[in-house]
């Protein structure tokens, strides 16, 4: 669990500070100027709000048109609340097909994330959460870049405290089944877009975008 001691301006820049109750590798978000520590459980950072609000995602669409239409590059339909500290986040994807259910969920983010992006399609459903902030901040702690639900997630402000971009249609209290079912590394279909194990997620202010390749951007 993360507490946030303290967040102030500066100038042009957020100062943000961090006391991290477990051990995290904090990927910086292209916001960040500079990063630093005292001993292993303080982090600081200063976070530069222009490079924040930048549309990174708009300007990718507007030099790929050909990718649009080839459908290389496609755009999530705007559906999903953020989540989680980085709000710009980006990596290859892994898919996982679930209902009601959260035992892979969690199995996945006990692995190392190396810079990964976990798609989960939960069939959007309403009905309960399939992502809480246990395995949130086990998905921050072991290098995960993100997480995008097809469902809801709880412990938001846990979640939210937490150096990793969440995406999730809504927040709702009443937890998942754990019976374990669920398909792994399958195709998945979520906010009118195929989303396939290996292709590129790119999630920034003002959406998602997926590439069948990494993206120069
Ligand atoms: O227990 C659950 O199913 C979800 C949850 O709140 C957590 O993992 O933190
Ligand atoms: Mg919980």
């Amino acid at each position: 669990m993360n507490h946030c001691i303290e967040s102030l301006t500066w100038g042009d820049f957020v100062i943000h500070a961090i006391m991290d109750l477990g051990i995290s590798s904090a990927v910086p978000d292209p916001s960040v100027y500079y990063a630093g520590s005292f001993g292993m459980r303080f982090r600081f950072w200063f976070q530069d709000p222009l490079k924040l609000c930048r549309v990174v995602l708009a300007e990718v669409c507007d030099a790929n048109p050909h990718l649009i239409v080839s459908g290389e590059l496609r755009a999530l339909q705007p559906v999903f609340q953020v989540y989680g500290r980085r709000q710009v986040f980006s990596g290859p994807v892994v898919t996982l097909k679930v209902f009601e259910d959260n035992v892979l969920v969690r199995e996945f983010l006990e692995e190392k994330g190396n810079g990964r992006v976990l798609v989960v399609d939960g069939g959007g459903s309403l009905r309960c959460a399939i992502l809480g902030g246990n395995p949130v901040v086990q998905a921050q702690n072991n290098g995960w870049a993100g997480i995008v639900v097809n469902g809801c997630v709880r412990d938001v402000d846990e979640i939210n405290g937490c150096d990793i971009g969440v995406r999730a249609l809504a927040s709702h209290p009443v937890k998942a089944s754990k019976k374990g079912i669920g398909e792994k590394h399958v195709p998945v279909n979520i906010a009118g877009t195929r989303i396939c194990d290996g292709e590129w997620l790119y999630a920034d202010t003002d959406g998602i975008l997926v590439s069948k390749t990494e993206l120069s951007v």
